[in-house]
């Protein structure tokens, strides 16, 4: 295992290669505010993060990444452009594998432009996969904001859009709710029960929850609303598929997903955002041709992304974690820029895990 010296000095290194690229570097707090930034990560942060209370300030949490509190302080007194990169430990409770660490090193870089998104998206990788180098490691490349744009384009109620939406970072919740609004599931039987009951408040227990009478009448009202409600139709929930399903090198994945495109014009102007993308990452020398894209990518991490995201990883130690791991996320400049917002898109690597596959290699 590398030293903390060591992978202090590595990391040292690695920033100065970002501010060579013209980023400022920034130092954030390890204590951070958790009611208002914690509900940013989405779910499995929010499990994960280590969170205290304090007296004066309210409920803390050791910083769970950087990019939260980097795009918090941009909005609140960043010019702009602006290209930042900084490094120190981040934390994330582990419960399933006691091999991983949960306080380790990132190296970041962040971009926050509104000119020429995919080529913003086209140098993080890039930068990135050259400070990676020589390592052969295994990128993997997605687009939360087709997925994104998939799920507005269903033919189906705002509220069922929207809690789609939401669960996009949680695969099996998703899944069901498809199958359910599709009518390829039924309807559970204590749902069916309660929508069957003419008046269910008349006869229910007293009030004992925190809910009021009205919220709960309200919960019904929605439940009923959603149950009268159109199935989506087989061939929408077809389309998803086919986009979750694409596992191609990007070339073949543009192809597939203009095709599906066709169908689905929901998603044509992601689409065309994906190309420029991939025109961006050949400008700048990536082998788009052996750059593997999938649909689901992405799923699975940080649910502030909303378009581009990408992962390196070790070939052959599937059991390690990414390397790196980077995205855009413009909707988080929205959420914590006050009625502004700026395009933005960054990246990390983990320095210690960088030497540790350097050794073994
Ligand atoms: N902050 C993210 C990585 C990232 C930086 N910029 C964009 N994404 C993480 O810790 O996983």
């Amino acid at each position: 295992m590398p030293q903390r010296a060591e992978i202090r000095a590595r990391a040292d290194a690695l920033r100065a290669r970002f501010e060579a690229a013209g980023a400022v570097r920034v130092e954030t707090s390890v204590l951070q505010p958790a009611e208002v930034l914690l509900d940013l990560y989405g779910e499995d942060i929010r499990a994960r993060a280590y969170v205290t209370s304090d007296a004066l300030r309210g409920e803390q949490m050791l910083r769970p990444d950087f990019t939260v509190p980097v795009v918090q302080m941009h909005m609140e007194h960043g010019a702009e452009p602006a290209r930042y990169t900084y490094t120190g430990e981040v934390f994330r409770r582990q419960e399933d594998d006691a091999a991983r660490p949960n306080e380790y090193t990132q190296v970041g870089f962040e971009i926050f432009a509104r000119q020429a998104p995919a080529d913003a998206d086209a140098e993080v990788f890039a930068l990135i996969r050259d400070a990676l180098s020589p390592l052969d490691l295994r990128a993997a490349t997605g687009d939360i904001g087709i997925l994104k744009a998939a799920v507005q384009g269903l033919e189906t109620t705002e509220p069922r859009k929207r809690a789609l939406a939401r669960h996009i970072w949680r695969p099996r919740r998703f899944r069901a709710l498809l199958e359910r609004y599709s009518g390829r599931a039924p309807v559970p039987p204590s749902r069916a029960a309660l929508l069957a009951d003419g008046d269910p408040l008349a006869r229910a227990a007293p009030l004992i929850g925190l809910r009021s009478k009205a919220e709960v009448a309200a919960r019904i009202a929605a439940l009923r609303e959603d149950a009268a409600a159109t199935p989506i139709s087989a061939v929408q929930v077809d389309l998803i598929d086919a986009i979750l399903d694409v596992r191609e090198t990007l070339p073949y994945a543009l192809e597939r997903l203009r095709d599906i495109a066709v169908d689905m014009p929901a998603i044509t102007e992601a689409v065309f955002c994906l190309q420029d993308r991939i025109e961006a990452l050949d400008k700048r020398g990536v082998d788009v041709g052996a750059l593997e894209f999938e649909g689901s990518y992405g799923r699975t991490q940080m649910e502030y992304y909303d378009g581009f995201v990408f992962g390196f990883y070790a070939g052959t130690r599937p059991d390690l974690p990414p390397v790196a791991t980077g995205g855009r996320y413009d909707a988080l400049t929205r959420v914590l820029g006050q009625g502004r917002e700026i395009p933005a898109v960054g990246g990390v690597i983990r320095p210690g895990l960088l030497l540790r596959l350097e050794d073994l290699a």
